[in-house]
C-alpha cells in the first residue's frame, strides 16, 4: 500500500462541497422557472448553468487532487438526479414536457439510486462513463426546453437520445450490479 493509498480523504473537501452546493441551487432554479417572464427564465436557465458546470468541477478535482471518497460517489448522482428531475417534472408541470418523458427518466434515476443504496454492503457503484454521458444528454436537454423560441424539432432530437442513453445505461447497471451480487456471494461461499 503506497503513501495515496493510506491517505484519509476528509469528505468536507472541494469537491463534495460542490456536489453539496449543487443540491442547494436547485430549489432557486425552480422558483426562477416559475416565476413569470423572460428575465426569471433567463435567471433559471443561468442558475441551471451554474449548478451544472458543478458536476463537471466536481467530479474533476476529485480526480486530478485525489479527492476521491464514498460520500462523493454517491453523493454527486443523488445531486445530479435532484437538479435533473427537479428540471423535468417543472417542466411538465408548467405543460412544456409530456409527463411521460419525465416519469421514464425519473423512473430510471429512482430506480439506479435505490439499486447503488441496496448494494452498499457490496460495494460502491461509481458513475460510469455512459451514465456521464447521460448527464450531459440531459442538461443539454433541458436547457434546449428552458431557452425560449428553440424549435420543438432540436428540443425532441436531443430528448430523444437522453432517453435512449438514460435507458440504455440503467439496463447496463442493473447488469453489473447482477454480477456484483453473484460475485458477493461466491466470495461469501453462499
Ligand atoms: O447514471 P448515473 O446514475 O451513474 O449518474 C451519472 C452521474 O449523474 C454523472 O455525473
Amino acid at each position: 500500500m503506497n503513501k495515496d493509498e493510506r491517505r484519509v480523504v476528509s469528505p468536507w473537501n472541494i469537491a463534495n462541497v460542490l456536489t453539496v452546493a449543487r443540491l442547494a441551487l436547485v430549489p432557486f432554479f425552480v422558483v426562477c422557472l416559475f416565476l413569470p417572464g423572460t428575465g426569471w427564465r433567463l435567471a433559471a436557465l443561468g442558475v441551471f448553468a451554474v449548478a451544472s458546470i458543478t458536476d463537471h468541477l466536481d467530479g474533476e478535482l476529485a480526480r486530478r487532487y485525489g479527492l476521491i471518497t464514498d460520500f462523493g460517489k454517491i453523493a454527486d448522482p443523488i445531486a445530479d438526479k435532484a437538479l435533473t428531475g427537479a428540471a423535468l417534472v417543472s417542466l411538465s408541470l408548467l405543460g412544456e414536457l409530456g409527463w411521460w418523458v419525465t416519469i421514464v427518466i425519473l423512473g430510471r434515476e429512482l430506480g439506479i439510486t435505490l439499486l447503488r443504496l441496496g448494494l452498499l454492503r457490496h460495494a460502491v457503484i461509481p458513475a460510469s462513463y455512459g451514465g456521464k454521458v447521460k448527464t450531459v444528454l440531459q442538461i443539454a436537454a433541458i436547457v434546449l426546453y428552458i431557452l425560449p423560441g428553440v424549435p420543438d424539432v432540436a428540443r425532441w432530437v436531443v430528448m430523444g437520445a437522453a432517453l435512449v442513453v438514460t435507458v440504455g445505461t440503467g439496463a447496463d447497471y442493473v447488469i453489473r450490479a447482477i454480477k456484483l451480487r453473484s460475485l458477493a456471494k461466491r466470495v461469501r461461499g453462499e
